[in-house]
């Protein structure tokens, strides 16, 4: 499978007299393969736009590498840039154009042909509204036609900053389709979102990324389950077997957690390893399941982010640097 885009070690460094050094990438790493829908996740000020605006030349970095389409940006930036749709920040339409207008507008100036138009307003679903007027749209229709512009290149990579935010639930499942259909098509799509649950539908792979690093990286099953822990429940014939269960998992080393009516373990290597233990006890086994973890608690872990009782969290205070006040402060968050 070819690789579509590559980034290495990028660093970028933004410095204020008020805010001091804050490192907003820090030797960021990411590989998206062709086909692939690739999720881009992390906290707030974690790095995320200034990593697609450094990609698409808009950010000039400190160092590292990155590569589209196997050429190194942002030198071969004009012959790449044809081949790659984006929408990082909202676009801005003219209220009083229609769809069409709007579309035409852009492809005129892309020098895209024409009749491309009918046929990006078609694969986004607007072309029944093609004709209203850009103010009379809802947000999911705004959204369609942002995707829409993006489309017109027919790119080979397609990056999509939050397209699903503000949709209500059945504009999310629509852009999702929308986003399979596209990658079903050959295209790569590069997708940063806060809809966690939403990534874990949509997307082959990931890369999570925390203070401007890459925390975690793979397909998503492969991060899901190298994050699992082991973790393994149990459950027997004889609820009254748990205590002795338990006991004879704590005496073969094994971490157990009691439960009324089932046992969890963690870090289980082998779980057939789990029932010999207990069938040399005499004790048999009804389930032995491997729990599966989801996307939302692997990047809680990761990127230190699950809410703390009692605390209000700071966005990204650890990436300040020669700030006297806080000088092992962790953590990005949700907090402003
Ligand atoms: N122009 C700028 N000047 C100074 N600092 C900046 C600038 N742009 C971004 N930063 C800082 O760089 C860090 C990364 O910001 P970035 O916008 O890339 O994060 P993000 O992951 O996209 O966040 P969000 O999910 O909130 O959009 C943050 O600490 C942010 O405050």
């Amino acid at each position: 499978m070819s690789v579509v885009l590559e980034i290495e070690g990028l660093r970028k460094t933004y410095k204020s007299r008020r805010r001091g050094v804050r490192h907003a990438l820090d030797g960021f790493d990411m590989r998206v393969e062709q086909g692939q829908v690739h999720g881009f996740l992390g906290p707030n000020g974690s790095g995320k736009t200034t990593t697609l605006r450094t990609l698409l030349g808009l950010i000039r970095p400190n160092g590292g590498r990155m590569a589209i389409l196997g050429q190194e940006v942002p030198a071969a930036l004009p012959a790449v840039v044809g081949q790659v749709g984006a929408i990082v920040e909202s676009p801005q339409f003219f209220p009083h154009f229609t769809a069409r207008d709007t579309l035409s507008l852009l492809a005129g100036a892309g020098e895209v042909p024409q009749t491309r138009v009918d046929e990006v307003l078609e694969l986004v679903g607007l072309r029944d509204r093609a004709g209203e007027r850009v103010k009379t749209y809802s947000l999911g229709m705004k959204q369609r036609l942002a995707v829409a512009s993006a489309l017109l290149k027919n790119p080979k990579l397609l990056i999509l900053d939050e397209p699903a935010n503000g949709l209500d639930p059945g504009g999310i499942r629509e852009m999702r389709t929308l986003t399979r259909d596209l990658a079903a098509s050959g295209m790569t799509v590069l997708l940063s979102s806060h809809i966690l649950g939403e990534i874990q539908l949509i997307c082959d792979s990931v890369t999570i990324i925390s203070l401007g690093r890459r925390v975690a990286f793979g397909p998503v099953d492969q991060v899901l389950a190298e994050h699992s822990g082991g973790a393994v429940r149990v459950r027997l014939e004889a609820v009254t077997d748990l205590p002795a269960a338990a006991d004879a998992l704590s005496r073969a080393g094994v971490a157990v957690t009691a439960h009324p009516d089932h046992l969890m373990l963690a870090g289980v290597e082998k779980p057939a390893q789990v029932s010999r233990i207990l069938a040399g006890q005499g004790l048999y086994v009804s389930e032995l399941a491997p729990v599966t973890v989801d996307l939302e608690s692997v990047f809680l872990e990761l990127t230190s982010t699950a809410p703390v009782p009692g605390q209000h969290r700071q966005v990204d205070q650890s990436t300040k640097v020669g700030d006297a006040g806080q000088p092992g402060a962790v953590g990005g968050g949700w907090g402003a």
